[in-house]
């Protein structure tokens, strides 16, 4: 399959968990969805960077999913029972503050000490952005194992209209070892990186999903060769076409 191929797949799939038989959701014009990006892969990888690049070039709300101080303006009814603050607006961390303090110690967090922050992030992909910014997302999130991809692939049940795709930045440890050595002013260090690629759950786009596939998972290639303009470029394309197919 090319490039291309893959990624016209990756416009065209149904969500996940309502694959079998399309909603009344799925019927309405394909303009009409909202687009989650998770921009994903091991710390340095060049997620914050990359993300933000997207944002700007299509015009999509960026969310940094790792910001402990984010403001979201959230448009659900119900109180959300991970929430200590009552909607309308949302006040809420995403990693908690003791999250944070163990990445930064060089400790690697726990399924225990992400399934808040993984719970979190999928209930807010319902929530709407405000009207002044664009209702599509980009989200930063590591998303190491194929159950935590899983969690925030939950959203597009909850809501029909969601269009929730990945991209998985890949790179060898040696070259995000040194990106994370290079790095200042960040809590994440290069001790964070071996830890991360020991439970990394390569996503494989191109498997039958029977198979483990998962075909709403675009790869790039980051490696030491590729500098950051030239994955912005392939990133920035990739993401078009697929939209643009997807909203045909
Ligand atoms: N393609 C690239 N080539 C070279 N350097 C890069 C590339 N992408 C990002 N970088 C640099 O690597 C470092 C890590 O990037 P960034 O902070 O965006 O990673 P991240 O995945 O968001 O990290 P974290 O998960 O730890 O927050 C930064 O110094 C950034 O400038
Ligand atoms: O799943 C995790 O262990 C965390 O989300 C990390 O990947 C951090 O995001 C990163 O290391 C620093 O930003």
């Amino acid at each position: 399959m090319t490039v291309q191929n893959t990624d016209a797949a990756l416009g065209e799939q149904q969500p996940l968990g309502d694959q079998q038989n399309a909603t009344a959701a799925e019927k309405k014009p394909k303009n009409e969805h909202r687009w989650i990006w998770f921009v994903t892969g091991p710390t340095a990888c060049g997620k914050t960077t990359i993300a933000k690049a997207l944002a700007e070039n299509l015009n999509l709300t960026y969310v940094e999913g790792d910001d402990p101080t984010y403001d979201f303006a959230c448009t659900l009814t119900a109180r959300c029972r991970l929430c200590t603050f009552p909607y309308p607006v949302l006040r809420r961390p995403y990693h908690p503050k003791a999250n944070v303090e163990k990445m930064s110690r060089g400790e690697p967090l726990t399924d225990a000490d992400r399934a808040g922050w993984l719970q979190a992030l999928a209930e807010h992909e319902t929530a709407k952005p405000p009207t002044s910014s664009s209702p599509h997302l980009v989200i930063t999130c590591s998303a190491l194992k194929r159950h935590y991809r899983d969690i925030l692939r939950l959203g597009s049940e909850h809501a029909g209209d969601l269009r929730i795709r990945f991209i998985f930045l890949q790179a060898p440890e040696e070259v995000l070892t040194e990106r994370a050595h290079n790095r200042k002013g960040h809590f994440a260090k290069e001790n964070l990186v071996h830890s991360q690629f020991t439970i990394l759950e390569m996503p494989h786009p191109t498997k039958p999903k029977e198979e483990g596939g998962e075909p709403d998972v675009l790869v790039v290639d980051v490696g030491k060769e590729k500098g950051v303009e030239e994955v912005v470029r392939e990133v920035v394309g990739r993401v078009r076409g697929v939209m643009h197919m997807g909203r045909d």
